[in-house]
């Protein structure tokens, strides 16, 4: 197994070599560009050099609180220049995944666990849903009796900061009593690393049914490292993958979605891996191509040539 190539801070050719290689640079967002609403030191200004040097930027984020179109309000916000169709999330890979790939029938609703951006992308893919952030499934009060709804045929998971038992006792009953019902997750992060340290992640969310259902109940999830991913992303943009790099935080998605896409692979140490991943008595079999502290170090490309 090769070993990454280390990119010390400073090293501008090391920087600069990079720039001559890829042409896409595919980047995550939490833990990389930002934790919450807190720039990470020198993401916006990285960002702008790459444009400089007419680079094709793309966002990619298993976040799927937000819409394309809220993220792209929240760069707005940071000061990030982004673009609606410059912007991917796992909210959004699962809309397209249900309208396209599973075809859900249009007599059919999702059940969602999730917050408003997961709804806004099912909604503009003209897909009907029930639960999210509807106020009845907003309760701590006991969901028995339980009126099952024989017109959901599909149950999704998402980062649901508002999660209770209703909730999760309305999905299990859809998913345990009808083996018809899809289970899909937008994403699997355990964790979530937030403005002030790590939270649980969407992953965490889903245990819950994971748990309940067992084995015999798999889930698909669609946002990195699931390949459903990088289709709706070939969609909409031509790539080489060969001149294409995936710059993540956390090595069993961002660098296992670049490496299964065929695409070059840059770790940086501001989010979920740290060095004991890479180096550590029990290191991940998942090894990055490149590896860097942070996306600030990438200021040593420096501006193009007048
Ligand atoms: O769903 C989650 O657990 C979090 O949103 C997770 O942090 C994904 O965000 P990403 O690093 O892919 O932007
Ligand atoms: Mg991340």
């Amino acid at each position: 197994m090769s070993a990454s190539t280390r990119l010390s801070p400073g090293d501008s050719a090391a920087y600069a070599a990079l720039l001559d290689k890829y042409d896409t640079w595919m980047f995550d967002c939490d833990g990389v560009l930002w934790h919450g609403d807190r720039l990470i030191d020198g993401a916006p200004e990285v960002l702008e050099l790459l444009r400089a040097h007419k680079k094709s930027i793309i966002f990619v984020t298993n976040n799927a609180t937000k819409s394309r179109p809220n993220y792209k309000k929240k760069f707005d916000g940071l000061g990030i220049e982004a673009h609606v169709d410059e912007i991917f999330g796992s909210a959004y890979a699962a809309a397209i995944y249900i309208s396209s790939v599973l075809k859900l029938p249009k007599d059919k609703k999702v059940y969602v666990i999730g917050m408003g951006g997961l709804e806004e992308e099912l909604k503009s893919e003209g897909i009907s849903y029930v639960g999210g952030t509807d106020p009845a499934d907003n309760t701590l009060a006991s969901p028995t009796p339980i009126a099952d709804d024989p017109t959901v045929g599909a149950v999704l998971v998402g980062l649901d900061t508002s999660v209770n038992y209703t909730k999760l006792s309305k999905a299990f009953r859809h998913l345990y009593y009808d083996p018809s019902v899809a289970f899909l997750a937008t994403n699997t992060d355990s964790t979530y690393p937030s403005a002030n340290g790590l939270l649980p992640g969407a992953g965490s969310i889903l245990a819950p049914l994971v748990y309940s259902l067992g084995p015999s109940r798999p889930v698909t999830a669609l946002g990195k490292p699931s390949v459903r991913m990088l289709e709706a992303i070939k969609a909409k943009h031509d790539f080489d993958p060969a001149r294409t790099i995936m710059i993540g935080d956390r090595l069993n998605t961002d660098i296992e979605f670049g490496k299964a896409g065929g695409l070059a692979t840059l770790l940086v140490l501001t989010g979920i891996a740290s060095e004991a991943d890479l180096t550590g008595p029990n290191p991940s079999p998942t090894v990055p191509d490149y590896v860097t502290p942070s996306i600030g170090d990438l200021r040593a490309i420096g501006k193009p040539a007048a």
